[in-house]
C-alpha cells in the first residue's frame, strides 16, 4: 500500500481509486474526506481536485521537483498544509489562495527567503519552514497577527528578523541551529511567549529585556557563545526549563550552569541583589619524578623571585601555592612532589579541565629516561583525562649550556611526537583488525561496528600536548615570564562574574587555608559563622546559605577546596588543605608499611596489646585489612577526629581504593594497594589450570589486553569493585595481583593480572562453575562492571576486551578463541545456532558458549 490515508478504513477506497481512477461512486466518497495524507514518490494522485471537503493535507517524502502541483492550491478548503518539498526553492505564490490556512509547514526544502506576500496569510497560527536555507524574511512576516508557532530552525539566518518580534501573540519560536548572534531587544515585545528554542547558533549577545518575557516557561540556549547571561532572566518567574550548557559563560560560571535550572536562578538573582565581580581562577597540577625541580619551580612562580628548595626539604606530599599574577586572577598551584599519591588518587585532586605542567629536569633528560621522566606521566594523565592540556616544562636550565638546552628540547619533542605516533598507530592497528573482521561477514556485525565507533573516536582526539617545551631556570628566573603569561592567559579563560555575596565564603575559605588551624572546615560551622555576620543584612546571609552548595562547588572546580556532596558524612566536612587529604591517604595507601608498622611506636603501643598489634599487622601486610582502630592511629598527627576520619573513608570508598566488610560487628576496610605478596599456594589447589571437572563446568573468561599496561589502579579499582558480585557468605582471598572467589559450593572466580612485556599486560576475569545459566549472569554484571569502569574514569586506556570460547578453554587448548567482548551486548539473531571456532572439531561451537541466548543482557 503506498499512498496512506489518516482514516484506514478508507484504505479500500483508495486501492480501488488506484484501478479504477473514474468510478464515480468513489470519486463521491473521496469528495468527502476531509484529511489526506501522502507519503510516497509515486507522483501526486489525480483524484485530489476532487477532495473538495479536504482540510488538512500532509505530504510527506514527496518527490515534487521544484514546484508544487497547482492543483494543490484549488483546495480552497484546506486549513493545514504540511509538506516537505525536497527540490522547492521558494514558497509558491500561489499558496495566497489558500486564505483559510491556519497552519502551513513547508520542510525540508531548499528555500532561501520568505517573500512579501507571506504576509497575506493572515490567518495562519502555525508555521514552519524548518529545514530549508532561508537567510531572508520579508518584514511582512510580522502581519501574521494570529502566530502563535513559529519554527525557522535548520536555516541560515545570521540577523534575527525583528519583524518576529511583532507577532504578539507567539508562544512557541523556534530557531535552533542557524547563524543567529544576537537575542534582541525587541523581544520584549513577545509578551505571550512560553518557548524560546535558539540552540545551536553564534549568539554571543542576550538582551537584558529577555526579563520581560514573563510568560516564558523554557529557554533553549544550549550551543551557543553566550558569556554573559543577564541577571534579568532571574525575574523569569515562569521559567521551567533554561537550558545554557555548551556555552562559554562566565556569568554563571559553568559549573552552575550545569547544575540545572535552579542553581542557575539562584545564581541569577544572587547577583540582582548585589553587585558583580569578575574572578579568574585556575588551578594547575604540576607533576614529574622526584627532584625535577617542581617545588622550587613553583615557588618560585608564586613568589615572582628565586625559591629554591634546600635538597631536605623533599618529604612533602602535596602542596599548594596561591599565585596572584595580578588582581582578579588566582592561581592555585598543586605541586605533587613526586609521589605516587597523585598516581593513586588522581580523581580527587584532578579534573579534565584543570592543566598539567609535567616538569623534568632538562639536565637529566635523555633517550633513555625519556619513558620515566615523561612517558609514564604523560600516560597516567592521558589514561584518566584524555583532553588535559599537557604543558612539557624543562627545569634547571642554568646548570646546562645553550647548545645543550637546543638539542635536548629537540630531542624531547621528538619524543612526544614519536609517543603521539605510535599511539596512533596502535590505534590504527586495532581498527585495521576489527574492520577486517567487520570483512569475514562473522555474525556480530552490531559488535564489531561499536568497537570501530570507539577506537575511531580516540583516533579523532589527539591529545593535547604542547609539543614545544618551556625551558626554565628557577635560580636564574630565565624563561619565567613566557610561563607567567601563559598562565594568566589560561586563567583569563576561566574568568567567571560572581555575585559579591559569595565572596563571604570564598574569603573565608582562603583565610582559613592560610591560618591552618583546622584540618578541615565542617559545612554546618561555615553556616554558622554565616548567621554570625552582623553586617551583612539577614536577606543576604540568608541567600548565601541557599546557594551554599553552588558556591562550594564552585571552589572545588577552580581547585580551593575539595569538596563531594555524594553523602551526608561527605557533604559536612570541606577540605581546604590538599595537603591534609593527601597526607591522610598516604598515610593509608603506602608501600614501606611494614616499617611503619611497630608496635614501640607512640601511635601504637597505647593502642594495641603486643599481640593484637600482631595480628592488626598480619591482616594489614598479607591480606591488605585495616580496622578503624588502626586507622585511627595512622590518623591521629592530623588530628581530624571522627567527623574528618570518616569522611575520609566514605571518601576512599566512593573513589573504590576500598571496600569494607563487617564482621561481628567489627568494620574492616580491605586495601588492594596494601598487598605485596603472590598468589598463596592454596589458591592452585582451588583453581586448577585447567577445568577440574570438564563433563558438569564451564568457564566463561574475559580478558583485557592493554597496549603497555594497565593504567595506575586500574586492576585495584576492579579488584574492589568485584565485591558488589559477592553474596555475603564467600570466601574471598586477595594477593598482589589476584583475587580468588568461592560464589558458592558451584561457582568459583578469578580477577587477575598479569605482566607481559611482549604484548603488553592482561587483566583475566574467570568465572567457573557448574550452572551456565547463572554463570551467564555473573559474567555479564561484571564485564559491564570493567566496561564502565573503562569508559567512566579510565577513557584514555588502550585497552581490548575479548570473551574466551569456553569451548577452547575446557578443552585446554592454547590460544583459545577469542570473541570481542563487544559480542556480549550484541544479540545475535534468534535463528544462529553455532559460531565459528576454528579449534572445534566441527569448526563452531553452539551460541549458548558465546552469547547467553534468552538471558538478559546487561547493557
Ligand atoms: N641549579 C638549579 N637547581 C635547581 C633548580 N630547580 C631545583 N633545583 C634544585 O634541585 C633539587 C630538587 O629541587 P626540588 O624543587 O625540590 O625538586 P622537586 O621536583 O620538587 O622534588 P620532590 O619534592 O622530591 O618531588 C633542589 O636541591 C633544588 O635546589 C634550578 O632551576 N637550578
Amino acid at each position: 500500500m503506498s499512498n496512506r490515508l489518516v482514516n484506514s478504513e478508507k484504505l479500500k477506497v483508495l486501492e480501488l481509486l488506484r484501478n479504477d481512477p473514474q468510478s464515480e461512486a468513489l470519486l463521491l466518497e473521496v469528495a468527502k474526506w476531509d484529511m489526506l495524507r501522502i507519503g510516497d514518490k509515486l507522483g501526486f494522485p489525480e483524484y485530489i481536485t476532487r477532495c473538495t471537503n479536504l482540510k488538512t493535507l500532509c505530504v510527506w517524502v514527496h518527490d515534487f521537483g521544484v514546484s508544487i502541483p497547482e492543483t494543490v492550491f484549488d483546495l480552497n478548503t484546506l486549513q493545514a498544509l504540511l509538506i516537505s518539498a525536497v527540490d522547492l526553492t521558494e514558497i509558491p505564490r500561489e499558496i495566497r489562495q489558500l486564505a483559510d490556512l491556519t497552519t502551513l509547514y513547508i520542510q525540508n526544502g531548499k528555500i532561501t527567503n520568505i517573500s512579501d506576500f507571506i504576509g497575506d496569510l493572515v490567518n495562519l497560527k502555525r508555521l514552519s519552514f524548518m529545514k530549508n536555507r532561508i537567510n531572508l524574511v520579508s518584514i511582512e512576516l510580522g502581519k501574521l497577527k494570529q502566530l502563535t508557532y513559529l519554527s525557522l530552525s535548520d536555516n541560515s539566518l545570521a540577523d534575527f528578523p525583528l519583524c518576529i518580534c511583532e507577532l504578539y501573540k507567539l508562544k512557541h519560536l523556534v530557531l535552533t541551529e542557524n547563524k543567529l548572534n544576537i537575542i534582541p531587544s525587541e523581544i520584549r515585545k513577545l509578551t505571550n511567549l512560553e518557548g524560546l528554542f535558539a540552540s545551536h547558533n553564534e549568539i554571543s549577545v542576550i538582551s537584558p529585556d529577555i526579563g520581560s518575557l514573563t510568560k516564558l516557561k523554557f529557554l533553549d540556549l544550549r550551543y551557543n557563545q553566550v558569556e554573559v547571561v543577564p541577571f534579568e532572566i532571574g525575574y523569569l518567574d515562569a521559567l521551567k526549563q533554561f537550558w545554557i550548557t555548551k556555552n562559554p559563560t562566565k556569568q554563571p560560571p559553568q559549573n552552575v550552569c550545569s547544575q540545572g535550572t535552579q542553581a542557575i536562578m539562584r545564581y541569577l538573582e544572587d547577583l540582582r541583589r548585589s553587585a558583580a565581580i569578575e574572578t579568574a581562577r585556575l588551578k594547575i597540577n604540576v607533576l614529574g619524578e622526584t627532584c625535577a625541580g617542581k617545588s622550587s619551580f613553583v615557588r618560585s612562580l608564586a613568589a615572582g623571585e628565586t625559591r629554591m628548595t634546600p635538597m631536605a626539604d623533599r618529604t612533602h606530599v602535596i602542596d599548594q601555592a596561591a599565585w596572584q599574577p595580578e588582581k582578579g586572577i588566582l592561581i592555585r598551584i598543586n605541586d605533587f612532589g613526586g609521589h605516587d599519591i597523585y598516581k593513586l588518587a588522581h580523581s580527587i585532586f584532578m579534573d579534565k579541565n584543570s592543566p598539567v605542567f609535567l616538569v623534568f629536569d632538562i639536565n637529566e633528560i635523555n633517550e633513555s629516561n625519556s619513558n620515566i621522566l615523561l612517558g609514564t606521566w604523560i600516560n597516567v594523565v592521558l589514561s584518566k583525562s584524555p583532553k588535559t592540556k599537557i604543558i612539557l616544562i624543562g627545569t634547571q636550565a642554568d646548570r646546562c649550556n645553550d647548545t645543550a638546552i637546543q638539542v635536548k628540547s629537540k630531542e624531547v619533542s621528538a619524543y612526544v611526537e614519536d609517543l603521539l605516533v605510535r599511539r596512533e598507530l596502535s590505534l590504527k592497528s586495532q581498527l585495521e583488525a576489527v574492520r577486517q573482521r567487520m570483512e569475514e561477514e562473522l555474525p556480530f556485525q552490531e559488535a564489531f561496528k561499536a568497537k570501530n565507533a570507539v577506537i575511531s573516536s580516540s583516533l579523532s582526539e589527539t591529545p593535547d600536548i604542547a609539543r614545544s617545551i618551556k625551558v626554565v631556570s628557577s635560580n636564574s628566573l630565565s624563561g619565567f615570564q613566557a610561563i607567567q603569561k601563559l598562565a594568566v592567559s589560561m586563567a583569563r579563560e576561566k574568568a567567571v562574574i560572581l555575585p559579591e555575596s559569595w565572596f563571604i565564603v570564598t574569603d573565608y575559605v582562603e583565610r582559613e587555608k592560610v591560618r591552618k588551624t583546622e584540618p578541615y572546615l565542617k559545612k554546618s560551622k561555615l553556616i554558622i559563622y554565616l548567621d554570625s555576620l552582623e553586617n551583612e543584612s539577614i536577606e543576604k546571609r540568608e541567600a548565601v546559605k541557599e546557594v551554599l552548595p553552588e558556591i562550594l562547588r564552585y571552589l572545588h572546580g577552580s581547585g580551593e577546596i575539595i569538596w563531594f556532596e555524594q553523602s551526608p558524612v561527605l557533604s559536612e566536612v570541606i577540605f581546604h588543605r590538599h595537603e591534609i587529604v593527601a597526607g591522610l591517604l598516604k598515610a593509608v595507601l603506602r608501600h614501606d608499611m611494614e616499617d611503619l608498622l611497630v608496635h614501640s611506636r607512640p601511635e601504637f603501643v597505647h593502642q594495641f596489646s603486643k599481640f593484637g598489634f600482631a595480628l592488626a599487622r598480619e591482616d594489614i601486610l598479607h591480606r591488605g585489612i585495616m580496622t578503624y582502630k588502626m586507622l585511627q592511629c595512622l590518623w591521629k598527627p592530623f588530628n581530624i577526629g571522627d567527623i574528618g576520619a570518616n569522611a575520609v573513608i566514605e571518601l576512599m570508598k566512593n573513589f573504590e581504593m576500598c571496600y569494607s566488610v563487617v564482621v561481628n560487628k567489627v568494620e574492616y576496610l580491605h586495601i588492594p594497594w596494601l598487598l605485596n605478596e603472590t598468589a598463596p599456594s592454596s589458591i592452585s589447589n582451588r583453581w586448577h589450570h585447567r577445568i577440574e571437572d570438564p563433563d558438569n563446568q564451564d568457564q566463561l573468561t574475559l580478558e583485557l589486553h592493554f597496549v603497555d599496561h594497565p593504567p595506575i589502579g586500574f586492576y585495584e579499582q576492579e579488584a574492589v569493585r568485584l565485591n558488589k558480585f559477592i553474596e555475603h557468605k564467600t570466601t574471598r582471598v586477595d594477593w598482589k595481583d589476584g583475587v580468588f572467589v568461592e560464589m558458592d559450593q558451584n561457582t568459583r572466580c578469578l580477577l587477575q593480572r598479569k605482566a607481559n612485556h611482549d604484548n603488553g599486560d592482561v587483566i583475566t576475569f574467570a568465572l567457573r562453575g557448574s550452572h551456565l545459566r547463572d554463570l551467564w549472569k555473573t559474567f555479564l554484571e561484571v564485564h559491564r562492571d570493567i566496561r564502565l569502569l573503562l569508559i567512566e574514569e579510565y577513557p584514555g586506556a588502550q585497552c581490548d576486551m575479548f570473551s574466551l570460547c569456553p569451548h577452547c578453554v575446557k578443552e585446554g587448548v592454547p590460544d583459545p578463541t577469542k570473541f570481542p567482548a563487544e559480542v556480549l551486548r550484541d544479540p545475535p539473531s534468534q535463528d544462529i545456532t553455532s559460531i565459528p571456532c576454528r579449534h572445534s572439531k566441527t569448526g563452531s561451537v553452539p551460541v549458548y558458549l558465546v552469547y547467553p541466548q534468552n538471558i538478559l543482557v546487561a547493557g
